[in-house]
């Protein structure tokens, strides 16, 4: 078997394996990506960011989550991704367009090593059968829910892939890994969802803990940050610029007079792997 190479970044912690279908020859199944992704197991990795694929001049990435699942977007992975493809010298322009399978997004390098970005993330979408939400009609803004335990005040917002926010006057790791399972798999959600429990802290910062669908408690999340945002701008507790603060660091979310979303954050490489030959034997 010819011997297939990764990379590993993280972004705030929320960390990702690049397995580049130009580089290896073997074709990613769901199976390796679970079997990489694996915490002991394997390398461990909150996801793979699988690319880059080139049709006509367009540059794809496929996000896939550790349980094998593909997500529509990642604001970390978009960053994450960036940040190889200027590595590599796929990218040299200062700003530049990828796709997912969410659609295009604008990426603008703040620096000379391309380690800080700007990325587009486009309109948070709050009408349920867009993000989707089943058994509710039009936006669900500040609704209470019952999850798990308890009735929540929840927001569902797509960012490109679907968020469910719920604010509480005080949020934490603990909370969130215990009622991250029922909110993710909850009958109203057709797709899954990733949770975001979020406290306001004054009205340019949030405090947020998350649950991904797919990967469990992670250390941070771009369409996470960008969700709790939104929910919490919609509601009027934040102003136009708003720093998230997650486990894992913090991100700058800012909402643009027409609502479109920005935000920015840095990208570490961590390091290059070789897989052992007999890995996915
Ligand atoms: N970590 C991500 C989100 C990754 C995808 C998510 N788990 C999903 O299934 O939608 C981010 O930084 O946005």
């Amino acid at each position: 078997m010819a011997e297939i190479t990764l990379r590993k970044y993280h972004g705030l912690g929320n960390d990702y394996l690049i397995y580049d279908p130009n580089r290896n020859a073997c074709e990613l199944q769901e199976r390796q990506v679970e079997a990489l992704c694996r915490r002991n197991l394997g390398v461990g990795a909150d996801g793979i960011l699988y690319g880059p694929f080139f049709d006509g001049d367009k540059m794809r990435v496929r996000i896939f989550n550790p349980d094998g699942s593909e997500a529509e977007k990642s604001g970390n992975g978009i960053r994450i991704f960036s940040k190889y493809l200027k590595d590599m010298g796929y990218v040299t322009e200062e700003s530049y367009v990828l796709h997912t399978k969410a659609g295009e997004t604008r990426v603008t390098f703040l620096n000379e090593q391309g380690d800080l970005m700007r990325v587009d993330m486009g309109y948070p979408e709050f009408v349920a059968k867009e993000i989707p939400v089943v058994g509710f009609e039009g936006e669900i803004v500040n609704e209470a829910i019952f999850f798990g335990d308890n009735f929540y005040n929840a927001t569902c917002v797509s960012l490109g892939n679907p968020n469910c926010v719920l604010m509480l006057e005080e949020v934490s790791q603990k909370k969130a890994m215990q009622l991250g399972p029922y909110v993710e798999n909850s009958r109203y959600f057709p797709n899954r969802i990733n949770m975001q429990l979020c406290q306001v802290l004054d009205r340019e910062n949030i405090q947020i803990e998350i649950y991904e669908r797919g990967a469990g408690y992670t250390y941070a999340s771009g369409t996470g940050a960008c969700a709790a945002a939104a929910a919490s701008h919609k509601m009027g507790f934040v102003g136009d610029r708003v720093t998230v603060h997650m486990h894992g660091g913090e991100l700058l979310v800012e909402f643009a007079r027409d609502g479109r979303i920005d935000m920015t954050g840095p990208v570490v490489y961590i390091g290059s792997i070789t897989l052992a030959e007999q890995f996915f034997a």
